[in-house]
């Protein structure tokens, strides 16, 4: 059924395992995603960020936040598993009021490139409105590497575990991510891909909150390979290895932003299908094939963080 990112996440807080937040943009991915929550019997976290919500609607935020809501809301009460609507990076207090009003359960507020007070401020207001509707709020602190959307962040500021139980207390906000080392795309580390064990761990012990991990694309091989051999160009990929991300669970993740995998899976096998089927013209057959392989990476997914089963 259609269910509130606030109740699967507390149950993920208190069991200790994680629960993907898989980004959609259209109707293929929320199929894929809510697909593989029923073979694994699995919570599932769809979020859409402020791009989305205007791709769907064609350049109108609201339009588009009542398209997606209404489309996963009719397939989450189709199924027994819990799926959940989340806004992901809301910048834009239109933005958040219209997904609040497009019925999503869980809104991101990001001023994480603001100065705390600033930060605080902010998500205070919106915890304020978002809270009155029933709808949880989940905030950003400290600044991942890389591109967020159109804020370039030259560089990481990882959070400072004292300023994150000053803002939760500050904000009453329901999820928070703390910035410990990933950023977003394909491309996330140079060297050895490391994130802050010990910092997850402050942040976890100080806030008590569950916590959200973005920029955990694991930018799988099989998947860029696949993807390569039918003529992409990914080199340079790199994402966050399983292991690590066992560990940032472990340590009191919960929320695990998977958009790029998503993304990789579905370019696979459209080039894979287009390659194979010269003759093939009709959309459902090439986006079946791309829609089921990203069906297999969210599966992965769930099994690796520990959500399979626990719907
Ligand atoms: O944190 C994430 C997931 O990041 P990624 O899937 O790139 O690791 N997101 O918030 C998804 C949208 C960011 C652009 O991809
Ligand atoms: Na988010
Ligand atoms: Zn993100």
């Amino acid at each position: 059924p259609y269910a509130k990112t606030k109740d699967i996440l507390s149950k993920a807080h208190n069991e200790g395992y994680g629960v993907g937040a898989f980004n959609v943009n259209d109707l293929e991915f929320i199929q894929a995603i809510v697909k593989a929550a029923v073979m694994e019997n699995s919570p599932a976290i769809i979020e859409a960020s402020e791009g989305a919500l205007k791709y769907a609607g064609d350049g109108d935020v609201e339009k588009g936040a009542f398209i997606l809501a209404d489309m996963v809301r009719r397939y989450a009460d189709a199924v027994s598993v819990p799926i959940s609507l989340h806004l992901d990076h809301g910048h834009d207090l239109k933005h958040i009021m219209a997904a609040i009003k497009a019925g999503f359960t869980s809104v991101m507020i990001d001023a994480s490139d603001k100065p705390l007070e600033e930060n605080i401020r902010i998500t205070r207001q919106i915890v304020e409105v978002a809270h009155a509707a029933g709808v949880a709020v989940e905030a950003e602190l400290g600044r991942l590497m890389g591109i967020e959307d159109n804020v370039a962040s030259a560089e990481s500021v990882l959070v400072d575990p004292d300023e994150a139980k000053r803002f939760v207390t500050e904000t009453q906000v329901d999820f928070l991510a703390p910035a410990v080392g990933t950023s977003h795309g394909a491309f996330k580390f140079k060297g050895e891909a490391k994130i802050d064990y010990e910092r997850i761990s402050k942040v976890k012990e100080l806030t008590q909150l569950p916590l959200v991990l973005h920029g955990a694309s694991g930018v799988p091989a099989q998947w860029v390979e696949l993807a390569e051999k039918y003529g992409a160009d990914l080199s340079g990929a790199k994402g966050v290895p399983d292991e690590v991300l066992q560990e940032a669970v472990k340590r009191g993740i919960n929320k695990v932003n998977t958009d790029t995998d998503l993304r990789i899976a579905f370019l696979a096998g459209l080039r894979k299908h287009l390659a194979e089927n010269p003759k093939e013209f009709d959309p459902r057959k090439y986006f079946g094939e791309a829609k089921d392989f990203v069906t297999e990476v969210v599966r992965d997914r769930m099994k690796m963080l520990g959500s399979s089963g626990k719907a």
